[in-house]
């Protein structure tokens, strides 16, 4: 294995696996495994990247780091001569973590300083200019994200937040650097002096430029972008190939839609699929009270299958609130991943071969419960959103970032789980 990535939620893990593996187009990219938790085995010597996805973003920050660090020994046990730690392209984080307590622990066990701190993704419309983070043509605290039910984004200045939750300085290299070209970006990081540097990037190729910049890196942090040029430094180095990924015919049986993620896009995706598919809304007070449970989502999946039905708990921001005053957030989100996880679990356990889940969270519960093992990477059904390929439990999966994805993502999905191949 020569790259390595320790993701902090499971959507981020498959969003940058599938920039890993598809590399930069010409050249390819790398045999990536997407690892769901850290692997007790060792990997297979032919994965060249191993991407781990953790469940440690909205966990308290000492857990994060433990688990970040756990993940690391794992992957250079394996062999990694790189390791990216993967991040929101939205930074979700709160003052407290934990983007900055990882990203400086990763630091501190690898002996590196200037650490590319990027998250940019910008056919995901993120882009960083003068260390403020936009979302399209929004700066991030104005995009939806300050609305975030787990980490609110208030602030746009990534130099500021991430200063927030670090002890020391951060840097800030600006895009008059980074057009300048790779020599000079890695200049600026090794005299920058400080641990963490922001690092603006407006669009891929400012992206390459980062990647042919950290060829040698030990530690790049950033979103699925601070990856897009790495998988071409190995493959020019002789070290990789280049792998242009393989055929996916595409699994036939039942289908099922679950959505956790409560972000403009998915509410968005939501009504669009209600207009012609079968769907049931999850009122958050009959799960707590124990009214609506896996018995009655799994019914309503199993009665429609081949309709791509979709259940859901996706609400608005005010709905989310007095669901959190009511109940309290933790209860609340408890509640949900469990009943998303189990209901997963049994799906998969009656038989059913095709499931897309909605938001990081919900993902990572979901994933977690169903035993999935390593998963491959297949094509990708919208930016960030790759289908994976779980030979273990015999079944495709769709992971979605929730902010990630047309309108008619599910629909897409569903059919692509079952045709993409073809
Ligand atoms: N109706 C609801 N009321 C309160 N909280 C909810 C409701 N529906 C979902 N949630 C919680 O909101 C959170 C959504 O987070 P999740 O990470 O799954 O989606 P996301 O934040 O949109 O996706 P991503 O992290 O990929 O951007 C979860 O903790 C979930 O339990
Ligand atoms: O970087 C992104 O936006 C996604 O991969 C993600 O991590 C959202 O949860």
């Amino acid at each position: 294995m020569l790259l390595g990535v320790i993701a902090d939620d499971f959507t981020g893990a498959s969003d940058i696996a599938n920039t890993i593996a598809r590399g930069n187009g010409e050249s390819g990219g790398l045999v990536t495994s997407q690892y769901m938790g850290i692997p007790d085995y060792n990997a297979d010597p032919t994965v060249e990247a191993g991407v781990i996805s953790l469940k440690s973003r909205s966990v308290p920050k000492a857990d994060a780091v433990a688990l970040s660090l756990e993940a690391l020994r794992w992957l250079k046990a394996q062999g990694c001569r790189q390791i990216v730690f993967k991040y929101c392209s939205t930074f979700d984080s709160t003052p407290q973590g934990n983007i900055g307590p990882v990203a400086q622990a990763l630091a501190a066990e690898l002996g590196v300083d200037g650490v590319v701190v990027c998250p940019a993704f910008p056919k995901a419309g993120r882009t960083i200019y003068q260390g403020h983070l936009f979302v399209h043509d929004r700066l991030l605290s104005e995009s939806g994200m300050q609305n975030h039910p787990l980490t609110p984004m208030t602030d746009a200045d990534i130099r500021r937040w991430l200063s927030l939750q670090v002890t020391g300085d951060v840097g800030l290299i600006s895009l008059n650097t980074v057009r300048q070209g790779a020599d000079a970006l890695r200049q600026a990081l090794a005299q920058d002096g400080r641990q963490l540097v922001v690092v603006d990037a407006v669009d891929d190729s400012d992206l390459a430029i980062i990647g042919r910049a950290c060829a040698e890196a030990p530690l790049v942090t950033g979103g699925s972008g601070a990856a897009l040029g790495l998988p071409a430094n190995f493959i020019a180095s002789g070290q990789a190939r280049g792998h242009h990924g393989g055929g996916f015919a595409g699994a036939v049986g039942p289908e099922a839609i679950l959505a956790g993620s409560c972000s403009g896009a998915t509410r968005g995706q939501v009504d669009h699929h209600a207009k012609g598919h079968p769907v049931l809304p999850i009122p958050v007070d009959q799960v707590m009270t124990g009214e609506i449970g896996v018995p009655q989502l799994l019914s309503f999946l199993l009665e429609h299958s081949g309709k791509a039905p979709l259940a859901y708990s996706s609400a608005t921001p005010e709905e989310v609130r007095a669901a959190q005053e009511r109940y309290g957030r933790e209860n609340v989100s408890d509640a949900l991943d469990r009943l998303f996880a189990s209901t997963a679990q049994a799906f998969l356990d009656q038989g059913g071969k095709r499931l897309v889940v909605a938001g990081g969270e919900t993902s990572g519960a979901v994933a977690q419960a169903l035993d999935l093992g390593e998963v491959m990477i297949g094509p990708e059904i919208d930016p960030g959103v790759p289908i994976l390929i779980s030979a273990r439990r015999d079944a495709v999966l769709a992971l979605k970032s929730g902010n990630f994805g047309q309108q008619d993502f599910f629909r897409k999905a569903a059919n692509m789980l079952a045709w993409a191949g073809s």
